[in-house]
């Protein structure tokens, strides 16, 4: 039989708070013993819309939270801002933090993990947690050992508040790690309406559409001589990221040190 992992998820309310709630909730060897809100201090979750049936009491003070119940991992899936200050304090209190939120500057990842070094504790922060998505990133790394140019669309709901995505980022990083340095298109190019070749991250431009409609998609566009690969992803609704969320509750109790990115731990 398994051991039983405590859970607090932080962000409950949200569209992927939603989720990870039920998901604990119906995963036998997890118990969900708190959730962190901005809303509804001292209230039991079941008395807020949509969680009729999943007990849990609500905390907005995430110290007082992590004090009096006492989770094994917490499921971050909220703002950059909060994500970070939830990460950190977790952290300082043993409890190991599973991160999906995105917007952590490549600083905030080294000063976590220096931080979950220190504490020997597991930590994951994956910009995303759908197999799929893992899996593009890795066929995108494979790719740019043999085409050097290439350009990332991310596609998502117009209510996602970053931008670039945290997975666009990521892919870009996993490209970057394997091509030289280069700059793309005509040395002489010029913008005439600013923003119309992208964000560019290490030379490779990334171009972010927030539409109604999207949930998460991107491609990953290579073009070389007289062809081009085109690697897609597209994550229909968010219940594609939940298998990985589940993965990775399970895998930071065995981890004592920071992971940044699922491609470690899907291999
Ligand atoms: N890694 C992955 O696979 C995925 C990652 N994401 C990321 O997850 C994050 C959440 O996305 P999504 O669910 O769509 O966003 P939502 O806006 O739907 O949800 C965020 C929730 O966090 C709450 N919140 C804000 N501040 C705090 C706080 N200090 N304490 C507790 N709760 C807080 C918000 O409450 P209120 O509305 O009252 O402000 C809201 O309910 C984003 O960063 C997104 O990029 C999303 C999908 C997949
Ligand atoms: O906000 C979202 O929705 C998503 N955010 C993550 C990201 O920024 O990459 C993961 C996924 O793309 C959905």
């Amino acid at each position: 039989m398994m051991e039983t992992i405590k859970v607090a998820v932080a962000g409950p309310r949200g569209r992927m708070g939603r989720e990870a709630v039920s998901l604990v909730h119906h995963t036998e060897h997890f118990q969900l013993v708190a959730v962190i809100d901005r809303i509804n201090d001292g209230k039991d979750l079941a008395d807020v819309d949509h969680f009729s049936w999943i007990h849990a009491p609500i905390y907005t003070d995430i110290e007082r939270c992590f004090r009096e119940t006492k989770p094994d991992v917490l499921i971050d899936l909220t703002t950059p801002e909060a994500g970070k200050h939830h990460t950190e304090i977790a952290l300082r209190y043993g409890v190991r933090p599973v991160v999906g939120t995105t917007g952590f500057t490549p600083d905030d990842i080294e000063r976590l993990t220096k931080l979950a070094e220190e504490k020997e504790i597991g930590a994951i922060i994956a910009p995303n947690f759908a197999v799929g998505a893992i899996l593009m990133m890795k066929f995108a790394q494979m790719a740019a050992k043999y085409f050097t140019d290439v350009e990332i669309i991310e596609l998502h709901h117009d209510q996602k508040l970053d931008a670039p995505s945290g997975t666009a980022v990521k892919t870009a990083q996993l490209i970057s790690a394997v091509r030289p340095s280069k700059k793309q298109g005509h040395p002489d190019e010029k913008e005439t309406l600013e923003g119309a070749r992208g964000a560019t991250y290490d030379g490779i431009p990334i171009h972010s559409v927030r539409l109604p409609g999207f949930v998460a998609h991107q491609e990953v566009i290579f073009g070389g001589n007289g062809q081009a690969l085109t690697i897609r992803h597209d994550s229909f609704h968010r219940g594609s990221f939940m298998s990985g969320v589940k993965l990775s509750v399970e895998t930071v109790m065995k981890l004592r040190t920071l992971v940044y990115g699922l491609e470690h731990i899907i291999e």
